[in-house]
């Protein structure tokens, strides 16, 4: 008999600026998944990346359709990362929870058509599966027990802005700690095990955050490659090679590129000041 597998399927989900993605980006996704495995709980079954809109007005901060063009290029390889532009393509900038629940909800879609479409012939007829008692409750226990959980994948520093003030709303950590969970990967120049003790909240759903430590230390960063682009310094094998191929083509990131939103007010401390 097939041994059956009960481990807890997840997608993990990126946001970020991804101005331009490197291939730290994506060893996030690499580390993440191995050390889930690792852990005999957990299935990775895809990972996300969700560039952050233009309406994010962070400074240097390069037109989405561009971002989203090289997050497609550098993931043409992987066959369990890909890039959702549904983040990006709404007309303000939108918070975070709301981007998790989204995918979540697009799961949970996904599993019930799933299940009503399978029909059964019975006499000649065609009876849509979830009509039966039985069947209904098969799908119930079966959903409650394979619907993939997203999860939020970041770096340290992106844990540690959740206590920055007015960037994140409170109930909103809440329910992302709650709900969904975080992988986070450690970063040179931050140390969210000690941020997390320092934080009640996080203290409090520590058992919902999984801290991944990397070993092989990479301090690459967008600021970096943009800084480098714009000093004419080489990018190569930083970023994947058809990354700073389209980077050339379009002529991207150089001084201009880099005033974009100057002196305008991140959208998040805009809009939670204007609320509080
Ligand atoms: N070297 C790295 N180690 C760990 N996490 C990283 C690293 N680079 C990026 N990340 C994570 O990737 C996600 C997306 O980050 P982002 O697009 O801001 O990239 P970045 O390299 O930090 O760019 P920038 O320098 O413009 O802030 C964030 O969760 C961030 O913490
Ligand atoms: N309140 C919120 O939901 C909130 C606040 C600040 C940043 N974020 C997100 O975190 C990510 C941060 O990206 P950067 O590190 O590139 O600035 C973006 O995806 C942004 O949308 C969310
Ligand atoms: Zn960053």
């Amino acid at each position: 008999m097939e041994k059956s597998d009960d481990r807890r399927e997840v997608v993990l989900l990126a946001t970020g600026s991804f101005n331009p993605i490197t291939v730290m980006h994506l060893r996030l996704f690499e580390l993440a998944r191995d050390y889930l495995h690792e852990t005999g709980k957990y299935k990775v079954i895809k990972g996300i990346i969700s560039p952050v809109g233009d309406g994010y007005k962070k400074k240097g901060l390069i037109e989405a359709s561009h971002r989203l063009a090289m997050a497609n290029l550098a993931t043409k390889n992987s066959n369990w990362i890909e890039v959702d532009s549904w983040e990006c393509s709404q007309k303000e900038w939108m918070e975070t929870v709301l981007v998790l629940r989204h995918h979540q909800q697009k799961l949970a879609n996904a599993n019930t058509s799933d299940s009503s479409e399978k029909v059964v012939h019975k006499k000649g007829h065609k009876r849509k599966r979830e009509n039966s008692y039985q069947d209904k409750t098969d799908r119930c226990l079966q959903e409650s027990k394979v619907m993939p959980q997203v999860k939020l994948l970041c770096g340290a520093d992106m844990l540690e802005s959740l206590g920055k003030p007015n960037l994140w709303k409170n109930e909103d950590v809440i329910e992302i700690l709650s709900s969904f969970g975080i992988v986070c990967i450690t970063r040179l120049g931050s140390n969210a095990s000690n941020f997390i003790y320092e934080s009640d909240i996080l203290w409090k759903y520590k058992h919902m955050i999984h801290l991944v430590e990397e070993w092989i230390t990479n301090d690459i960063s967008s600021t970096k490659i943009r800084r480098a682009l714009r000093r004419g310094m080489s990018i190569r094998y930083l970023v994947p090679d058809s990354v700073v191929e389209y980077i050339e083509n379009h002529e991207l990131y150089n001084e201009r590129s880099e005033e974009r939103n100057s002196g305008i007010i991140l959208e998040p401390l805009a809009r939670n000041s204007k609320n509080s």
